[in-house]
């Protein structure tokens, strides 16, 4: 009806004269904004290209207070684009930049250098921003700041919101934070256990058809103004590598990159609908004689080092126009593959220390530099050349600088024509149009709403065309148990085992029929992502790396879903999409609606996620309530008390098969919400891993050592009622309006994927569902333990056949004959 009317309106509108002229005119505002938008972007490429796609600037840091009045004497001296170092008492050494910051240079005037770039960016060319340097000199300063004088990161995304709210287009951001430590990929929003021993590489580098690098399993969390991205950074920032050193007590023993995907499908003009803005603080360069690292220390400088060097020799390459970049080299490149080449702005702040003693260190930091800035420091060896470079440059400006104050008045005058329009139709359009660019820019996040969790839109999961480097093997696929969803939502064929698919599948069915059945099924779409990896064993006391929170790679992430607006998809789907992607080994769930950034926070919190070491295994839960761990009586808590988590001990002792039907049983006594809520936990080996020394006192003494089956348990659990009554995060706990919770009983069913590991779910059902589901559950297991038995003893006679006929063969390539046989046979 309100569609009716206004069509009604307009048309009646559309009779008058006066609209007509107006519509016109907006028209005609319309593409004069286009064009201008054009000019804009070519004269800002141009005038980067100028300067180069490449940039190179030196920070030299200020005495710090406990190193002044030991250090008089001052090695480095500089103008505004030159660097003089001197070498020894005669001898100095010169080197150019793009600019040099001296010790005083505020973190405003290193911030102006990067605002053209962030303009870019937004015209849809990836960025790449650096920090590098020795260590201690000053690059976290430089990217992150201090809370009373921010850096490159809080200001550059602050300024990305800022011109993103003025542009003409609707965009969607998502954030995501890694760090690679020891060529390893760790996703830095999925905070971990404090100081857990256990450190996992969960993420894959993958290429979409694009030819965009895509990782894997990355959470990528949609944002919507700078004070979520802040939150988010802070979160990031706790679980980086990070130790003392002789050089710094807060030195980063890693890379952490921070990135902000942009996507605007509805501006045509764009480079690309979705780039990126990396801003990367890396490790600390570092002579390993000097610092005298050993241990770990020593491991983390040489990975450091070492791909700091793949870095160089990638700039070098880009720099120098090479055929061959050598991407591959390191994890590093491999991740900025496609932010650092011909079509993506980069900018490389190089940091020096103003010590005398820290010389040999400049020198280096200074040489890498040199390397990267190349192809200025040719072009500048022609005065002439660089002086209509200058000019032309300042023409560029000049332009810029005119058709963005033209772009504003253009754009003044269409909002002044469309509150005139609103006036005579009492039909706003400007914000019709708003709402269709919204629309446009929210369904297209929306269509590729896995792009963010899993890979881009149009991703590939291998491609004939990619480097070989660059696909999964067998081995990464079966770790991961990588399951992607396509584009459309529907799933694409994994490369687990065919065993283990069929389990899952069967396990899925399950579930949906089950669900269906109970009516309890959700309308909340979800988006999971899974993570898994490898283990890396951890070291002595004195070689800690403080992983601020360190999380295993057997535990699952769970975000809580407040909102009214998600998408259609039925909690059903998002179950399965969990289950098999799942693939037997872990699921972390993402939600993608508005408020999603802060359902993460609020989940991410300390201390949100626990660990309990039962009976040599892992049990992973995820509190609502954190305050109160053992808060079954209160009905919003889903927990497992320590009750259970004993009860969780006794009945897991079994065999397998045994123990799984027992789960069922002691997870039933699980206290569930009554608004709708995943309840996740997760049994983990843990054997090859230490104890978690965040543990609860009690829960401690809960543990009990034993042989059992090794085994993985997942358990997802789900309540009705979410949606009708959705709960905001932050007043959780605290909200007594709403209705006492149901009596749910939930129900389980199970299904081992492999002898080590098994798949639990649990979904809210009626109790009369109770048995059947039970009944399910049983046959599905003991079918698939029967597969397995007959499975297994056919792979053991085939294993002892082929090991039969290959000592044969070795022992003729021996030389002996028949003889050799007879005379073993008597
Ligand atoms: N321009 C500056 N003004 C004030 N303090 C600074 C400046 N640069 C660095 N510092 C201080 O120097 C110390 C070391 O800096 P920072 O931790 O940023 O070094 P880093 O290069 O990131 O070291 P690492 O590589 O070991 O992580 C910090 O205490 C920081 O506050």
């Amino acid at each position: 009806m309100f569609e009716k009317m206004k069509h009604t309106d307009c048309e009646e509108s559309n009779n008058n004269p006066c609209v007509s002229k107006i519509q016109d005119a907006l028209a005609s505002l319309d593409v004069q904004l286009k064009e201008l938008s054009i000019q804009r972007r070519r004269a800002l490429n141009y005038f980067l290209d100028l300067k180069g796609n490449i940039r190179v600037f030196c920070r030299v840091r200020l005495f710090l207070p406990d190193e002044i009045r030991g250090y008089a004497r001052r090695v480095l001296t500089s103008d505004t684009t030159k660097l003089f170092l001197r070498i020894a008492d005669d001898k100095n050494k010169q080197y150019s930049f793009d600019k040099v910051f001296h010790p005083q240079s505020t973190q405003e005037e290193v911030f102006s250098e990067i605002e053209p770039v962030i303009k870019s960016a937004l015209d849809g060319y990836n960025v790449c921003i650096f920090a590098y340097g020795q260590t201690g000199t000053g690059k976290t300063y430089s990217m992150e700041g201090v809370p009373s004088n921010p850096g490159l990161v809080p200001r550059g995304i602050r300024a990305i919101f800022e011109q993103a709210s003025e542009s003409n287009y609707a965009f969607q951001f998502t954030f995501s934070m890694l760090e690679i430590y020891m060529g390893t990929l760790r996703d830095l929003l999925v905070p971990q256990s404090t100081k857990q021993r256990v450190h996992k590489a969960c993420l894959s580098i993958q290429m979409n058809s694009l030819g965009g690098i895509e990782i894997e399993n990355l959470v990528s969390i949609k944002v919507s103004n700078f004070e979520q991205v802040k939150r988010l950074y802070n979160l990031g920032s706790r679980s980086r590598s990070i130790a003392s050193t002789k050089s710094n007590s807060k030195s980063s023993r890693s890379h952490c990159l921070t990135c902000i995907s942009l996507t605007c499908s509805a501006a045509p003009e764009r480079q690309k609908e979705t780039n990126k803005i990396w801003m990367v603080d890396l490790g600390g360069s570092e002579r390993l004689l000097k610092t005298q690292a050993t241990g770990r220390r020593l491991e983390e400088g040489k990975a450091i080092n070492l791909s700091l060097s793949a870095l160089g020799d990638v700039i070098s390459a880009l720099q120098h126009k090479k055929n061959h970049v050598p991407y591959r080299n390191s994890k590093l490149t491999q991740v900025l593959r496609d932010s650092l080449g011909s079509d993506s702005k980069t900018l490389m702040f190089v940091h020096v220390s103003p010590k005398e003693e820290d010389l040999c260190e400049t020198i280096c930091s200074l040489g890498f530099a040199t390397r990267a800035r190349s192809i200025h420091l040719e072009s500048e060896k022609s005065p002439e050349l660089q002086a209509k470079r200058e000019v032309e440059m300042a023409k560029l400006q000049q332009t810029i600088t005119e058709v963005e104050s033209e772009q504003k008045d253009v754009q003044r005058e269409i909002g002044r024509l469309n509150e005139r329009l609103a006036l005579l139709t009492g039909f706003d359009q400007s914000n019709d149009v708003h709402a269709k660019g919204s629309l446009i820019a929210t369904e297209d996040l929306h269509f590729t709403g896995e792009v963010d969790l899993h890979s881009a839109k149009g991703f590939k999961r291998t491609s004939p065309s990619l480097p070989r480097f660059m696909k999964p093997t067998i081995c990464s696929k079966q770790k991961t148990g990588s399951v992607h969803l396509s584009s459309t939502g529907t799933r694409k064929k994994s490369s687990i085992p065919s065993k283990m698919k069929r389990s899952a599948s069967v396990y899925a069915e399950s579930i949906t029929s089950q669900a269906k059945d109970a009516a309890c099924l959700s309308d909340y779409g979800s988006d999971f992502s899974m993570s898994t990896g490898y283990a890396i064993q951890g070291h002595g006391a004195d070689d800690d790396t403080e992983w601020s929170q360190g999380t295993s790679e057997y535990e699952i992430k769970q975000v809580i879903f407040p909102d009214q607006e998600k998408s259609p998809r039925s909690s059903t789907t998002s179950l399965h999409d969990g289950c098999f992607n799942n693939g037997g080994i872990q699921v972390k769930e993402i939600n993608k609606n508005k408020h999603f950034a802060e359902d993460w926070l609020h989940l991410q919190t300390t201390g949100q996620t626990r660990t309990h070491n039962v009976g040599g295994k892992r049990i992973f839960a995820i509190p609502v309530d954190k305050r109160n761990i053992m808060c079954k009586q209160q009905n919003r808590v889903i927990y497992c008390n320590q009750a259970e988590i004993q009860n969780f001990s006794k009945t897991n002792s079994g065999p397998t098969k045994k123990t799984n039907l027992n789960d069922v049983d002691s997870l039933e006594s699980i206290e569930l919400d009554e608004a709708r809520r995943f309840i996740v936990c997760s049994l983990t080996d843990m054997e090859d891993t230490q104890p978690d020394q965040n543990q609860d006192h009690d829960q401690v003494a809960a543990e009990r050592k034993g042989g059992q089956e090794q085994e993985d348990l997942t358990v997802l659990t789900e309540t009705p009622g979410f949606r009708e009554n959705p709960v905001s995060v932050d007043s959780y706990g605290e909200d007594r309006s709403r209705p006492e919770r149901q009596d749910n009983k939930e129900e389980s069913c199970m299904l081992p994927r492999t002898t080590r590991r098994s798949l639990f779910a649990t979904h809210a059902l009626q109790p009369d569902q109770h048995t059947d589901l039970k009944e399910s559950v049983i046959r599905i297991t003991s079918c698939h333990d029967e597969e397995q038995g007959t499975n297994g003893l056919f792979l053991k006679t085939i294993q002892r056949l082929w090991a039969s006929v290959l000592l044969g063969l070795g022992i003729q390539s021996l030389g002996l004959g028949c003889d050799f046989f007879h005379a073993l046979l008597h």
